[in-house]
This record gives structure tokens, sequence and C-alpha cells, in this order.
């Protein structure tokens, strides 16, 4: 028997807007699976730098790509500041893109544990990755509020980054994302701007539920 198409909820936007926590949440509340694909990008900039390679260099970057594991992502080192950085680098590579397009998708049409639907974030997922998505949202916030955010994350897991270094960062990488040619960072057309700026998580959460479920009806 075959299964009903899977519900796809796409969550895009900038470095630390709080697209993963809010993405997580809605996948308990919706009882979907969840892919992280930041986490894709971080482990291939991860493994480029573990080898000591740079993640400019595009063969390194494909190689590592095509060599993803995805059940075995270090999921505390590509956290840092430094594989944050290496996988805006790599990701702006169409042949990266290309070698982790098919899992994203994939996980999308056919959820793990047989989940009705899936929620995705990233940069790309409802531009590119699923732009047949049902509900989508593009989170965002002022970049000194995600350099906060950012700061506070990485402060908690012994990082000693300053919250300005953090601000230039998130600002590189905010460019890099979106000027890149392949996929570039931007909202879709059909997607609802949400600005985290001054909404605690839990409204953050609430206002997100009441776009989908009027997406979903
Ligand atoms: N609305 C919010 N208000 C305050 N902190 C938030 C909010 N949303 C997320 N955070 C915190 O900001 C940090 C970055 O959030 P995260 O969801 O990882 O962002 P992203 O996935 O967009 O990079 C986390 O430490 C998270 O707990
Ligand atoms: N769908 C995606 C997801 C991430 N990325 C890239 O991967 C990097 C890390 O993504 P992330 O979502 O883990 O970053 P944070 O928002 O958590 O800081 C981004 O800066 C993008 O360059 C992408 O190009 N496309």
């Amino acid at each position: 028997m075959s299964r009903a198409a899977s519900t796809i909820i796409a969550i895009d936007g900038p470095a630390a807007s709080g697209k993963g926590t809010l993405a997580r949440r809605l996948a308990r509340h919706y009882d979907f699976a969840y892919l992280d694909t930041g986490s894709l990008y971080r482990a291939v900039g991860q493994a480029v730098l573990a080898a000591g390679g740079s993640p400019a260099d595009e063969a390194a970057a494909l190689a590592a790509a095509e060599a993803l594991d995805v059940n075995r992502i270090d999921e505390m080192a590509i956290r840092s500041r430094e594989a944050g950085e290496a996988a805006s680098v790599v990701a702006a590579m169409p042949k990266v893109r290309a070698a982790i397009l098919h899992f994203q998708r994939d996980f999308a049409a056919n959820p793990p544990g047989g989940k009705a639907g899936a929620v995705l974030d990233g940069r790309d997922i409802g531009t590119v990755v699923c732009p047949d998505a049902r509900a989508k949202l593009f989170v965002t916030a002022s970049p000194e509020v995600r350099a906060h955010r950012r700061w506070l994350e990485l402060k908690g897991s012994g990082s000693a980054a300053s919250e300005a270094q953090i601000v230039d960062d998130i600002r590189d990488r905010d460019r890099r994302d979106a000027e890149r040619t392949a996929s570039p960072m931007k909202p879709a057309e059909d997607a609802y701007l949400l600005d985290t700026s001054n909404l605690s998580i839990e409204a953050a959460f609430g206002a997100a539920v009441a776009i989908i479920d009027k997406a979903m009806s």
C-alpha cells in the first residue's frame, strides 16, 4: 500500500534567527519528522577542517559531501563558530548542494518513523528543496539580536568568542548566503515572514502555529 503524500513545513531564515528552535518544536507539535539541513552543510565544512583542508577547496568539499554519513555527524563539533563559517563557504558550491539535495528531498517525501509529515529548516527549503511545501515561514531577527543569541549559546558551550566577533561572523555569513548564485537565501514568494527580534521562544511558536494551522486548513 502506498503512503499518503507527506505534509511538508519549510522554515528558512538567517543564522541564529531561531528557526531550529521553532522547527524542532513544530515537529513535536504536529508529530512530524524534523531535519536540520544546516547540520549537513556544517558536517561537510567540519569534515574538511578536520582533515586539515580549506573549505574553499572545491574538490575537498565535494569529496566530503559525497562521503557524508548523516548517522555519524558529530553534533558537538559542527556547532562551533568555525564550522558555521566553513559551512557557508562549502554551501556556495553548486556541486556540494547537488550532492545533498536528494537526501533532503527524500527525507521530506518519506519522513522517517512513518510520520505523516516533515519540518525542514535551512536557507532554501521553501525556494529549492521543497517548493511545494504546504506551509513556508521565513524567520528573521536583527543581526544584533541574532548575534546576542548565538553568543549566549556559544558561551554556554565554552567558546571564548566575543559578541563583536559573532556580529561580524553573522554579517559575513548573511552576505555570503544571500549573495551566492546557487540557491541564495531569500524568502519564497509564498513564505510568511516572522520577525522574532521582539518575540520570546513561546511567542514565536504561537505565531508560527497560527500561520501554519491556517495554511494547512
Ligand atoms: N525567540 C527567541 N528569543 C530568544 N532566544 C531565542 C529565540 N529563538 C531562539 N532563541 C535562542 O537563540 C539561539 C539560536 O537559536 P536557533 O534556533 O539555534 O537558531 P537558528 O536555527 O536559526 O540558527 C538558541 O540558543 C535559542 O535557544
Ligand atoms: N538549507 C541550507 C542550510 C544551511 N546552509 C548553509 O549552512 C550554513 C550553516 O547553516 P545553519 O542553519 O546550521 O546555521 P545557523 O543558522 O544555525 O547558524 C549557513 O550559513 C548556510 O551557508 C545552506 O546553504 N542551505
